[in-house]
């Protein structure tokens, strides 16, 4: 049956094989690859194992062009050695062996353009590979669409504390960390400590007021044009400075309502791709939140692999959306008028 269970299951066993990845080399660029590619041949196959008279179509992040390379063979015994220490580690795959040509064709089986018809997956084994190199936050995201909706999410966030970052960029120093948030369609998003199984419902905040509000944007300045979003909370009336972090993990946090507000503004010509939002918008809209482009239409995830949308990405509550999108419109015609 699919459902949020085996999400869940499967979300947490990349989790291993993420922390694992991160033990055993830690000092270049590698890990980073050892983790994305181990944790999508690690979903690809056990989807497939669990759901085996499905059709199966897995709109993913990654693919395995350069792990067929020669200078690639080591990398790809590192990969396959994780996952298969990984399934051994677990009761019902323990008897499971991948052998190197198995990966490969477990990561390439994500390959589905996906679209309006049918179901697909939709994965991003690391979401914020920049946070995950630095130690900061990153997401294990994967999202189920039908018919071109998004009627399921899971977001792990391993660095995520269970305490609120509504007011602090990255990491505050202590408490217990590590959060994994589910949303099924029509039946609201929750929380668990990624470490534990009793999950707890959650909620975006109600702040009404723009000068009790806090925003969240990208950590990264390549990946969204801060100078904008300062215009935009400026005219709105935020009073708090951005809260700056890797990820999906800013819509987890938003919908336990540690912000009111996201926003993302990519430098020109960059096209966003439906893994990076396909999760996080279900586990924000299910808790109360509203995902629009700039221009205030929903995301749509029937396009295929990118997102076809309208200059930006804003997330917050019902009551603060139309004056958010208010300052969003302004904001934007006074930068077209300078240019
Ligand atoms: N130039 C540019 N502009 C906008 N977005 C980009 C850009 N380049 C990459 N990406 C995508 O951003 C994903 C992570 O972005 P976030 O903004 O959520 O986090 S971050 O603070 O920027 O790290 C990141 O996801 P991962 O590749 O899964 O890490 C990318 O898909
Ligand atoms: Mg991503
Ligand atoms: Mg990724
Ligand atoms: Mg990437």
């Amino acid at each position: 049956m699919l459902g949020v269970k085996l999400t869940i299951h499967i979300i947490e066993k990349v989790q291993k094989v993420l922390l694992q990845s991160d033990v055993q080399s830690k000092s270049d660029r590698s890990p980073v690859t050892v983790a994305d590619y181990g944790s999508q041949a690690l979903v690809s196959f056990v989807l497939q194992r669990e759901l085996p008279s499905e059709p199966f179509s897995l709109v993913a992040e990654e693919d395995s062009g350069d792990l067929r390379k020669d200078e690639a063979q080591e990398t790809l015994e590192r990969i396959t050695k994780l996952v298969n220490d990984t399934l051994a580690s677990d009761e019902s795959y323990a008897t499971s062996t991948l052998s190197t040509e198995d990966v490969l064709r477990a990561i390439d089986s994500g390959k589905s353009d996906g679209g309006s018809h049918g179901r697909h997956w939709v994965l991003d084994p690391i979401d914020g590979t920049k946070g995950f190199l630095r130690g900061d936050q990153y997401a294990i995201a994967l999202a189920l669409l039908d018919e071109g909706k998004v009627v399921l999410g899971a977001l792990a966030c391993p660095n995520l504390p269970l305490a609120s970052i509504g007011g602090v960029n990255q990491h505050p120093s202590q408490g217990e960390v590590g959060c994994l948030f589910f949303a099924n369609i029509g039946a609201g998003t929750y929380m668990q400590l990624l470490n534990s199984s009793s999950a707890i419902k959650v909620q975006v905040t109600a702040i009404e007021n723009p000068e009790e509000a806090s925003f969240f944007e990208s950590y990264e300045a390549a990946h969204s044009i801060h100078d904008l979003s300062s215009s935009i909370t400026k005219k709105l009336g935020v009073k708090a400075p951005p809260v700056r972090i890797d990820s999906q993990a800013k819509y987890g946090a938003l919908s336990r309502g540690d912000g009111a507000i996201y926003l993302r503004f990519p430098h020109k010509g960059y096209r966003e791709k439906i893994w990076d939002h396909a999760a996080g918008c279900i586990v924000v809209t299910e808790a109360g939140g509203v995902v629009t482009d700039a221009a205030g239409n929903p995301l749509d995830f029937s396009k295929g692999r990118y997102l076809d949308l309208d200059t930006g990405i804003i997330v917050t509550n019902q009551k603060l959306m139309p004056s958010l999108l208010k300052a969003v419109r302004d904001s934007l015609e006074e930068k077209a008028s300078s240019l």
